[in-house]
């Protein structure tokens, strides 16, 4: 007869700085129906800082990302436990403004999702979803996100033209830029580079290196050598854990756990 032993608990090592905290993520748990899809997470993610979760497919880095700006929240029977605190405000707390917590909470999907309008137009959606009409603030606020987001010089003069007409990855970087348009603390991307091509991808890697600072940054990649490029710490995750945590040079040479040796070192996932 085979006795169930206790998971191992995560392993920490992670440089504080000296900014503390932007997000505070305490005994987390999370289920799909019956199935638990997140145990336990606990994770602690410094302001200004890069993070990237790694792992194997499906386990559950993009769901605890989506959980960050609650973007879970419309999937049926969905069921969580513990706090997620975004500087000292529990984001599942009773009586959340949800709306009010994704503007804190930027998103980058994996595919470019401009809309159907101009470059400008869409730059400027969130401020106008604000009710924001003064010219001069669409007009600054959509010249210092194209800057922010490296694209100004190479669209400031077809800000009217349609978005759709931009590569791949001008589109990308046009999605970043409306997603700091309304200036939040936070930036989450998900696979942010998948669909492009290296040249567009090496730019936007770029771009989260200018960013870094200004903005605390969570990235799920499955690009270990990106992990590795960009972030200044990693969250290596397995069957819903969160294995190893850590500055991003630790986990990628000296990590502590075997599984994160094996996987960083491409022997699984
Ligand atoms: N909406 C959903 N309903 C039910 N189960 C889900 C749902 N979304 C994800 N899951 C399950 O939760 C687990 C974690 O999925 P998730 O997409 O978070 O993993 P991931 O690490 O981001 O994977 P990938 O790298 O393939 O995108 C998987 O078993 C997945 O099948």
């Amino acid at each position: 007869m085979t006795t169930a032993t206790a998971p191992e608990p995560t392993v920490y090592h992670l440089r504080r700085s000296a900014e503390g905290s932007a997000l505070d993520i305490r005994d987390f748990n999370l289920w799909y129906g019956k199935s638990q899809a997140l145990h336990d997470i606990n994770m602690e993610i410094q302001k200004g800082s890069v993070t990237a979760l790694i792992g194997p497919s499906g386990c559950g880095k993009s769901t605890l990302l989506r959980c960050l700006n609650r973007m879970n929240d419309l999937i049926d029977d969905l069921r969580i436990d513990g706090q997620i605190q975004v500087g000292d405000f529990d984001i599942y707390g009773p009586g959340v403004d949800v709306i009010a917590l994704r503007k804190r909470m930027g998103m980058v999907f994996q595919k470019p999702n401009p809309f159907a309008m101009s470059i400008y137009d869409n730059v400027v959606y969130p401020l106008r979803v604000d009710g924001v009409t003064k010219r001069s603030v669409l007009d600054e606020t959509c010249e210092r996100a194209l800057r922010s987001a490296a694209l100004w010089d190479e669209v400031k003069d077809r800000l009217k033209e349609s978005a759709l007409g931009m590569s791949g990855g001008q589109q990308q970087r046009l999605c970043i830029a409306r997603g700091i348009a309304s200036d939040p603390e936070v930036l989450l991307m998900d696979e942010p580079c998948s669909a492009l091509d290296p040249i567009a991808t090496l730019k936007i890697e770029e771009l989260i290196h200018q960013l870094r600072g200004h903005y605390t940054i969570v990235i799920v990649t499955h690009n270990m050598q990106q992990a590795a490029r960009v972030s200044d710490n990693t969250g290596f995750m397995y069957l819903g854990r969160l294995i190893e945590y850590g500055d991003t040079n630790t986990i990628f040479t000296n990590p502590k756990k075997k599984q994160t040796e094996d996987y960083v070192s491409g022997r699984f996932g």
